[in-house]
């Protein structure tokens, strides 16, 4: 596909994107965004003013449109170079069973979009601890990633309570891709990215979302040098005070 072009071929219900492999429910779409919309928005993100970048020890983010407080948003629009393209577009998609009645992924969320992002920047050897999202959000989300490929592991909890170092399955995320990620996957199971050089062993046994991956992608040798990659989360949270 022509990666340039001005609008990118979406799948016709959500659907045709689901990742069957993993639990109730996640969905892979390669190439979500163009080429030049990925450009555009990290040119956007690296001119962001200086004090939007909350530097971490190892990775730095930015929030938009604020910081939550005590698990709340103070009512603010997401500035309009995060709501277009991509909720206009995310909001789109349908899943068949609910074609009819126009449902996309946030109609039972309460503001039936997304009203925050959070934007991470990994640099090679970067990731991010095994976590939970928790409770401020409703259990949507729907990551777009920019810049570079990797993977996102999905773990479980050992009966004992403690966490499962070894992930139970892995996602690649691809540049442009979007990722969602929904119900028990969100409330039930943590995620993580590795702290590495490169991710290894990518093939169709190890990866979750191989079959959705970009046509022609090749990982060779099954490896995947780490570069920047800067993913934009978008979730909608719950409370929200003006
Ligand atoms: O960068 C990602 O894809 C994951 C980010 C994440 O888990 C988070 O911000 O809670
Ligand atoms: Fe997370």
């Amino acid at each position: 596909m022509d990666t340039s072009s001005s609008r990118p071929l979406l799948p016709q219900s959500l659907d045709e994107a689901r990742i069957f492999q993993l639990p109730r429910a996640a969905f892979y779409i390669s190439e979500f965004i163009t080429e030049d919309e990925e450009k555009l928005l990290l040119e956007k993100i690296a001119s962001a003013p200086k004090p939007r970048w909350k530097q971490l020890t190892r990775r730095r983010l930015q929030t938009w449109p604020s910081d939550l407080i005590n698990n709340k948003l103070v009512d603010a629009p997401l500035p309009s170079w995060l709501e277009e393209p991509i909720v206009t577009r995310l909001l789109s998609l349908h899943l068949k069973e609910d074609v009819a009645s126009q449902s996309h992924i946030f109609w039972d969320s309460p503001h039936k979009r997304p009203n925050h992002v959070l934007i991470n920047e990994y640099p090679p050897g970067i990731g991010i601890m095994p976590h939970k999202d928790g409770a401020a959000y409703h259990p949507v989300v729907a990551t777009v990633s920019l810049g570079a490929s990797i993977c996102l592991n999905i773990h479980e909890m050992k009966e004992e309570g403690t966490l499962n170092r070894t992930p139970t399955w892995r996602i690649l995320q691809e540049p442009r891709s979007l990722l969602i990620t929904t119900s028990d996957l969100y409330t039930d199971y943590l995620h993580g990215i590795d702290d590495i050089m490169e991710d290894i062993e990518l093939s169709e046994q190890t990866v979750a979302n191989w079959s959705l991956l970009q046509p022609g992608s090749t990982f060779h040798d099954g490896k995947n040098p780490r570069q920047t990659r800067t993913s934009l989360t978008y979730r909608d949270v719950l409370s929200v005070s003006s």
